[in-house]
């Protein structure tokens, strides 16, 4: 078995796997999108640390699951190509991981942005 020497090539591995999950899951790219705007947005209403850094451990959450989301569901494929009931619902439970984080982060999105917004509509 092929181990990393040093740390460069570790994180080069590293990287290569993040790239593929960005190449093959269509899912990943819309996330990547998504927290490229909140990003944006967050500078445009210039959050405080503490805002900044929910957001930024909300889209932490979020694209981490997906990872590992798309790491099961290539287990999972490598194990069986055929159906099975068994596999359905190893998918779904991942990807209702990935669901519920997405979900509880758009929740936390309106609680830090949409006071912001309601404020700055009544300027
Ligand atoms: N071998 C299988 N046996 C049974 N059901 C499967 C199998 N492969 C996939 N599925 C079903 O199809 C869904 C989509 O699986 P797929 O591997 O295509 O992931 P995906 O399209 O990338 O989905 P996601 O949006 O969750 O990332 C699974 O959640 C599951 O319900």
């Amino acid at each position: 078995m092929k181990k990393n020497s040093n740390f460069l090539e570790s994180f080069v591995c590293a990287f290569k796997g993040i790239v593929y999950v960005f190449k093959n899951e269509r899912n990943f790219k819309f996330h990547i999108l998504f927290s490229a705007l909140v990003l944006l947005c967050s500078l445009f209403f210039k959050l405080s640390y503490i805002e900044l850094s929910v957001i930024l451990i909300m889209i932490a959450i979020v694209l981490t699951l997906e990872i590992i989301n798309t790491i099961i569901e290539n287990i999972m494929d490598f194990l069986c190509k055929d159906y099975n009931v068994n596999i359905k619902i190893i998918k779904d439970m991942a990807s209702g991981a990935v669901l519920v984080s997405a979900f509880i982060s758009i929740i936390v999105g309106l609680l830090i942005f949409v006071p912001k917004i309601i404020i700055m509509l009544g300027d």
